[in-house]
């Protein structure tokens, strides 16, 4: 545990366990600028936002979100208790993270935050709140842009929302290690706080790009059950995190997903001539499948699709 909070960081090389193998290791962190992720303004005209949510889901799986509504002094506030949490000394931190192997993911959850404190526990769930919102809202500008009946994601099946902060300290050599390793999400959609420092990156067209932070915008990713959902439609598409040598990372992700006892299956609307890509199955079954195979996505998919 001390490895994963302690700030070890500051005067040592990398050891030898964050190292990633060879042929998973970023190398180059120098990604096309030439290429980026769409933004999209939610205030403007509702058909011009429908055909922009849907153009980006199925060309990069990915879309930043500017004037959302989620006000900025609570994305600011919300930002500043995670970073305020990750420079607590180790000891105090220790008892609310949860992993022991640096390579698996140590993440600080929202049961755990409410500890801190409560004005922390207030700003984190009015931002949830807010982002809920949001979520709903993109939702159903999805329903629209895919032709299905209005509230399809309501009630049970939007009814899950996850946070999960991470922290990304500065690292000695970013080209040997990453934050994150290459992952699709396992939801329905997710909205990311990406903050004000670089290191996502997502894989278009047999390449990595790099996704902009912009101030004041929320970063939003299809999640591989709405690519289910959608029939294939919409693409869940990998993404990874590098780190940088100045200075510390600190992101927030809502996960917005269906309830534990969903059935998961392509919309009855979006099957052409009748046909479906995906089998239905349980969340549950899904999720079973996804734990272990997460770092390939082909994989997970496959499980899922009719004809292999
Ligand atoms: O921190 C980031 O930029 C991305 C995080 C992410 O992809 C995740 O938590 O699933
Ligand atoms: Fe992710």
């Amino acid at each position: 545990m001390e490895k994963l909070v302690s700030s070890w960081y500051k005067n040592k090389s990398l050891p030898e366990s964050y190292k990633f193998p060879p042929e998973t290791r970023p190398g180059n962190l120098f990604v096309p600028t030439s290429k980026t992720i769409p933004v999209i303004d939610l205030v403007q005209n509702r058909a011009d936002i429908v055909r922009q949510i849907l153009k980006s889901s199925e060309e990069y799986g990915f879309f930043q979100v500017v004037n959302h509504g989620v006000p900025e002094d609570v994305m600011n506030g919300s930002m500043d208790v995670f970073k305020e949490f990750f420079e607590m000394p180790a000891e105090d931190k220790a008892p609310m993270l949860h992993s022991e192997d640096p390579r698996n993911r140590c993440r600080l959850s929202t049961v755990c935050l409410g500890k801190v404190q409560n004005l922390c526990r207030e700003v984190v769930a009015t931002f949830s709140i807010e982002v809920k919102k949001l979520g709903s809202r993109i939702l159903e500008l999805v329903v629209e842009g895919l032709g299905l009946e209005s509230g399809y994601f309501e009630d049970k099946l939007s009814e899950s929302m996850m946070l999960s902060v991470n922290h990304y300290p500065p690292c000695p050599d970013p080209s040997l290690t990453l934050g994150l390793s290459k992952h699709c999400d396992p939801d329905l959609i997710t909205i990311l706080h990406q903050g004000d420092v670089y290191g996502l990156q997502v894989f278009n067209n047999g390449e990595w790009i790099g996704v902009e932070p912009l101030p004041s915008a929320l970063v939003v990713n299809i999640g591989n059950l709405l690519q289910i959902i959608s029939n294939d439609k919409l693409k869940s598409v990998e993404h990874r995190v590098v780190t940088n040598s100045r200075v510390a990372r600190t992101t927030a992700a809502f996960f917005i997903s269906p309830s534990d006892d969903s059935i998961i299956e392509p919309a009855k609307p979006l099957m052409i001539s009748g046909a479906s890509v995906y089998r239905a199955c349980e969340l549950k079954e899904f999720m079973l499948h996804y734990l272990p195979n997460l770092e390939n996505n082909e994989v997970v998919m496959k499980h899922f699709k009719l004809q292999a």
